[in-house]
């Protein structure tokens, strides 16, 4: 970055961040600083602990030191509960649609994560999915892998988060619904305000959706930058399988 270019303000860091599984060390001293308004694409081989980073970053994993800062407060040893509704929506890996209720009992869901306690969903969730506020009384699990898709971001944002973490969104998406994803992201990047961390293992997506990338090897960060910084010299030594 050149001495023109003016900083984004972070609105996540992580500091020092290191992770177990029991005795397994996981995450190893991970900074990581993810400016407000862009999106951050986490990239790096299978099992290298991106999903345990969104994981550490929502909660749900514990930290053995460091420290994570969000919206300028000290999350580290706040609980899960307490990170929805500060505002940090999860579209987790497998996207964890809840088969047997309706798609309108799985936005209901996110609902209880809201601050204010809000109880409908905000209409804005429909004008991004219409098929949603189509398919209202339907089961979840009889809907299609684009559309869970859909409705697993959708039930993220029914928090109105500030920042949105989706894990590996496109994993198991049909092709041609792969581009309708970028460009939901995208809006919610751009038009919506929302910051945005993507794990991601397709790179043509990731260049299209992302402003910086970051990528994992062994549970260390072993790079980051502009996503035109992304040489093929770090893609062939920590992306190809
Ligand atoms: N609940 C768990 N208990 C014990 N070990 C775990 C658990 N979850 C993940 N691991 C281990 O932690 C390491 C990192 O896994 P993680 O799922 O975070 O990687 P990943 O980069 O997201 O992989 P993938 O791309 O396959 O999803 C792996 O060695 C994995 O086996």
């Amino acid at each position: 970055m050149g001495p023109e270019a003016t900083t984004a303000s972070n609105l996540l860091e992580l500091r020092g961040v290191n992770q177990s599984y029991g005795q397994s060390h996981t995450l190893w001293d991970i900074d990581l600083d993810v400016p407000e308004g862009q999106c951050t694409v986490v990239m790096g081989r299978n099992g290298v602990g991106k999903t345990t980073l969104m994981e550490t970053i929502m909660g749900m994993r514990n930290l053995d030191s460091g420290s994570i800062q969000f919206a300028g407060e000290d999350i580290s040893r706040k609980a899960i509960e307490y990170r929805a509704p500060a505002g940090i929506g999860l579209v987790p890996q497998g996207r964890q649609i809840f088969p047997l209720l309706s798609v309108e009992e799985n936005l209901q869901i996110g609902l209880s994560a809201r601050k204010d306690k809000a109880r409908s969903i905000p209409s804005f969730i429909y004008e991004l999915f219409p098929v949603l506020k189509e398919m209202l009384g339907r089961r979840g699990g009889d809907l299609s892998g684009g559309q869970q898709q859909q409705l697993a971001i959708g039930r993220a944002l029914v928090i109105d988060p500030k920042l949105l973490i989706l894990d590996e969104p496109t994993e198991g998406i049909q092709p041609n619904l792969v581009a309708d994803i970028a460009t939901i992201i995208r809006r919610l990047n751009q038009e919506f305000g929302l910051t945005v961390i993507i794990v991601e293992q397709k790179l043509p997506f990731a260049r299209k959706v992302a402003d910086r990338y970051v990528i994992l090897d062994r549970g260390r960060k072993v790079s980051e930058g502009a996503m035109p910084e992304l040489s093929d010299a770090i893609i062939q030594r920590y992306l190809t399988v």
